[in-house]
């Protein structure tokens, strides 16, 4: 069996004008990627940098406007039913059937693959128990949490055993005990060997799940690495967080800069932040430059300084 489980070339999605006055919109801008079985690969980018736009050409439910793409070996333009059959998809939006039970959303899935009712009774008990939902088969969809929600469209996804798992912002606007406990369910499942292929924003999402990601901005990919790679390349070991009292901060980047540490320094609108190898070193300078922020602190980089160095803007505004 091949390695490789999708591969783009050149690929590039152009949406034509929306209304008369409006020009064609290109959100995906010639972008390459190679998706390895058995990985769990990332699409980081901030809202509008084509990532979901990607992730439907995957999915063989959006054609590509130029370029090549394989999915699972086969060419979505054609083989599209046959890539669907292999593919689990978590959209956005969980698309659930609130009048029907849990359970009942799990089988009604079930039969859109054609499987026989038994196969689909079995898998439906296993992956209720996967996605910590037993003892909520019975109730509707509308009873549950949002946690619970993005669980149920994951066991759902996954009724037709899925080689590639498709998932799009799979936590987007839960609360940080319902993100963890899906990050663990992705994670189990990425061991039982499923490849996973999601978008986020998130980047400690992105730094849990991923093996490898590419960074996307504006349609295009900025970089791509392994988390760590990614780090390493484009940040330093340790941020120096620092906050000024209102009006401070001018004054104080200005002192740093005048100080030619050759470290590089970001100002966001609240904060400063000062790329260095050394944190606490920083800080201790920082004191014997005169400055007096409100709040430091020292922490490790993150992809979130990554994007910023690349794209010179933060992932969440
Ligand atoms: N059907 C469409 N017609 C025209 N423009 C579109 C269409 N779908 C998406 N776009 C535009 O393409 C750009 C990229 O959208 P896409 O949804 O791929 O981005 P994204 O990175 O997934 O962001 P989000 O997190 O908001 O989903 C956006 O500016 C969006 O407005």
């Amino acid at each position: 069996m091949s390695d490789v489980i999708a591969q783009a070339t050149g690929l590039v999605k152009t949406y034509p004008p929306r209304d008369k006055r409006s020009a064609p919109f290109t959100a995906v801008d010639g972008i390459d990627f190679t998706l390895q079985r058995g990985e769990a690969f990332g699409f980081l980018g901030p809202n509008g940098a084509g990532k979901s736009s990607t992730m439907r050409m995957i999915a063989c439910v959006s054609p590509p406007t130029a370029g090549t793409l394989r999915v699972l070996g086969l060419d979505p333009a054609t083989d599209g039913r046959r890539i669907r059959a292999r593919l689990g998809v978590v959209p956005q939006d969980d698309a659930l059937d609130s009048e029907l039970s849990v359970r009942e959303n799990l089988l009604i899935y079930g039969r859109y693959f054609g499987l026989s009712t038994r196969l689909i009774d079995e898998r439906a008990t296993q992956l209720l128990d996967f996605a910590q939902l037993t003892d909520k088969a019975a109730e509707r969809v509308d009873a549950l949490s949002g946690g619970m929600r993005r669980r149920l469209t994951i066991a759902r996804s996954l009724i037709n055993e899925p080689e590639l798992l498709l998932l799009d912002e799979p936590t987007t606007g839960l609360d940080p005990q319902a993100r963890h406990v899906l990050w663990d369910r992705l994670f189990r499942l990425k061991q039982q060997g499923v490849t996973l292929v999601l978008t986020t924003h998130y980047m400690d999402e992105a730094e849990q799940l991923c093996d490898r990601l590419v960074v996307m901005d504006g349609g295009k990919i900025v970089a791509q690495g392994s988390p760590a790679e990614l780090i390493a390349k484009h940040a330093t070991r340790e941020v120096l967080e620092l906050r000024f009292g209102i009006g401070e901060q001018a004054a104080a980047v200005e002192k740093l800069r005048q100080a030619r540490t050759g470290d590089r320094i970001e100002e966001l609108p609240d904060r400063l932040l000062w790329y260095t190898a050394e944190g606490d070193a920083a800080l201790a300078a920082a004191h014997a430059l005169g400055l007096t922020p409100v709040t430091a602190l020292v922490r490790r980089a993150s992809l979130e300084d990554v994007f910023l160095a690349l794209t010179g803007r933060t992932l969440v505004d």
